[in-house]
């Protein structure tokens, strides 16, 4: 009878979660072997091993298939079966899932090892994204050198790449198709878990966009004062290689000379974590510390040990931060090129974020060990930065001693938070916008550069610093292109932190009618640690608008939390641009596209 049928079937998908925890282990640890030691032998040894567990995962699939868990009584039951009746690329024949993990890890090695020559000193080649290339983009105002390096790594990193890209869409597109999706766009959608993700997507976009195109405006305007009206025009798109990041992702790096109100105290923490001695070990401690007076849990002994914060000098690595979970319950690892200064002070919060995810759902079954939806994931690291970098706790720790708080330095800081947050969103919307019509076959591979950009234009209001052709494959020069992660879930981490943000203040007494949530800090509060605990310790248990629900009280992702953040700086900025007379929008580049 169906109860007894539904014993046996958990019975035997507690055992397959066992073993399937020991197959991700030695998977992630091959993996881990690989990205932090490049070499032709430890990437045979990796895809060797992905098959072997490939095949051992195929082999429990098809028992898996076997069960009517669609007629269980236990929902949780049926959400563990409908997650294992999922295989992924394992689905692949043996020859094609071999060809799929050299395409991949071919790209990602490329990525990883891709040098340069530089601008100034031409017979020195040997400059590598990280720290190199980064620290250009970061302070160089001499727009030569910056066109120079902005092509050369294109040319390395992305045009190297299509061969290996164009197969892998092919390849992918076939694991998609056995694993009963049309494309992998729609394989993307569904760890959303709802039917309108791509609408949904649309619409977060619509609420933004006013605010980004008066952002835009402004910065563009600040930019031709500085560079002239030859290299920024009045109405066009920015130059994508004088925004301070190789992708024009964030803008942070150009707010020195941008900013409202420049004779206002500078607040240039990277200068005071150095004038401090700052070390990449402080700055993983100092986070730790700040999830620990939430009463979150401490970063185990074994990561301390096994975890790679520094640039290795004697071997190459995947220097692009990541988090790892072993699986264990007690091996979690961070392996990035830590650089002491406040872009990186960030993204060490971004990737404790991660580790902090891990660490409160390891009671879990290992399907289970995952983010409500990816996007929660990438957003519980930045929640918590979005209150280290607040003023208030800014001076608490003595890297700032600004002026206390008055409008014009409010609207620096908001300044500073909009060119970072708010620009992030077209960028990430447009890396996967494009990567759908790419899967989908809408975006062939004579037109992938063509599409690239004609997205990045409308969406963004950036254009190539030069004529781009088809014989650029421009997208592949970001790693996430490179590496084969979806990136939509940038796109939603960067809305729903505010979600999650304006409740923990509400919750930590930091925000209310009267106390702006710019300037909250939950610092030591156990009220709000322990709320965020109680929705990281559902993992992808549930659907993840239960989980957002558990947090904030909504079921949606909206908009509304970024906005209110933003809203005086959004009044100012439309002042601002009526007073400059300065065009909102752009129109079409002048820069020829294909
Ligand atoms: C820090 C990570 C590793 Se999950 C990252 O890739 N991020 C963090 C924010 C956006 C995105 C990027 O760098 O493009
Ligand atoms: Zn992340």
């Amino acid at each position: 009878d169906l109860e007894a049928l539904e014993h046996e079937g958990r019975e035997y998908i507690m055992q397959l979660d066992i073993a399937t925890g020991i197959r991700r282990k030695i998977a992630h640890k091959a993996e881990w072997d690989y990205t932090s030691n490049i070499t032709k032998e430890n990437e045979e040894k990796k895809i060797q091993l992905q098959l072997e567990i490939s095949k051992q995962e195929k082999a429990a699939w098809e028992d898996t298939k076997m069960y009517r868990w669609q007629d269980f009584q236990d929902v949780t039951l049926r959400r563990m079966f409908k997650k294992y009746s999922q295989l992924g690329v394992a689905a692949l024949p043996d020859d094609k899932y071999k060809l799929l993990m050299k395409s991949v890890s071919g790209m990602e090695s490329n990525y990883a090892t891709s040098k340069i020559c530089s601008y100034k000193n031409p017979t020195k080649c040997d400059l590598a994204l990280e720290p190199d290339i980064t620290e250009i983009f970061a302070h160089s105002q001499n727009v030569s050198e910056l066109e120079h390096t902005w092509i050369e790594w294109h040319k390395a990193a992305g045009t190297r790449a299509k061969d290996n890209f164009t197969q892998y869409v092919t390849l992918n597109n076939e694991a998609a198709k056995l694993n009963g999706f049309k494309d992998v766009a729609e394989w993307w959608q569904s760890e959303y878990e709802v039917a309108d993700f791509e609408q949904q997507l649309a619409k977060l976009w619509e609420d933004v966009k006013p605010l980004y195109q008066q952002l835009h405006a402004y910065v563009r305007k600040q930019l031709r004062d500085k560079y002239g009206p030859e290299i920024v025009s009045a109405k066009g798109p920015i130059p994508a290689h004088l925004l301070g990041n190789m992708w024009a992702q964030t803008w942070s790096n150009i707010e020195s000379y941008t900013r409202p109100y420049p004779d206002k105290k500078e607040i240039d923490v990277t200068q005071a974590m150095k004038d401090q001695n700052y070390t990449p070990l402080k700055m993983f401690k100092m986070s730790d510390e700040f999830f620990r007076s939430l009463n979150l849990t401490a970063m185990p002994e074994k990561f301390w040990q096994n975890s790679i914060i520094e640039k290795p000098t004697d071997r190459e690595i995947v220097c692009h931060a990541s988090a790892w979970d072993f699986y264990d319950g007690e091996d979690f690892r961070i392996k990035q090129c830590t650089t002491v200064d406040y872009e990186y002070f960030q993204t060490t919060h971004h990737e404790m974020g991660h580790i902090q995810y891990f660490l409160q759902y390891k009671h879990l079954p290992i399907i289970f060990r995952d983010g409500a939806n990816p996007g929660f994931h990438e957003a519980v690291g930045d929640t918590i930065a979005l209150s280290v970098s607040s003023p208030k706790h800014l001076r608490r720790v003595g890297l700032i001693n600004g002026d206390a708080e008055d409008e014009q330095t409010e609207i620096n800081q908001l300044y500073k938070m909009g060119i970072d947050k708010i620009v992030f969103l077209p960028f990430a919307y447009t890396l996967d916008l494009f990567r759908y019509g790419v899967f989908r076959g809408t975006t062939t591979p004579d037109d992938y550069n063509c599409h690239y950009w004609r997205l990045r234009e409308s969406l963004q209001g950036v254009e190539p610093p030069v004529n781009r052709t088809e014989e650029d494959f421009d997208a592949a020069a970001k790693y996430h292109v490179s590496a084969d992660v979806e990136y939509a879930r940038y796109y939603v981490s960067f809305i729903i932190q505010f979600q999650f943000h304006r409740t923990l203040c509400e919750l930590a007494g930091e925000y209310s009618p009267t106390k702006k949530l710019v300037d909250c800090d939950i610092y030591q509060s156990v009220e709000a640690g322990n709320a965020l605990a109680n929705m990281l310790r559902m993992g992808s248990s549930h659907p993840w608008p239960d989980a957002m629900e558990a947090l904030t009280g909504q079921r949606q992702m909206k908009a509304d939390g970024l906005l209110e953040y933003f809203k005086p700086l959004h009044e100012w900025l439309k002042t601002e641009n009526e007073r400059t007379g300065e065009f909102i929008g752009w129109e079409a580049s002048k820069t020829p596209l294909v």
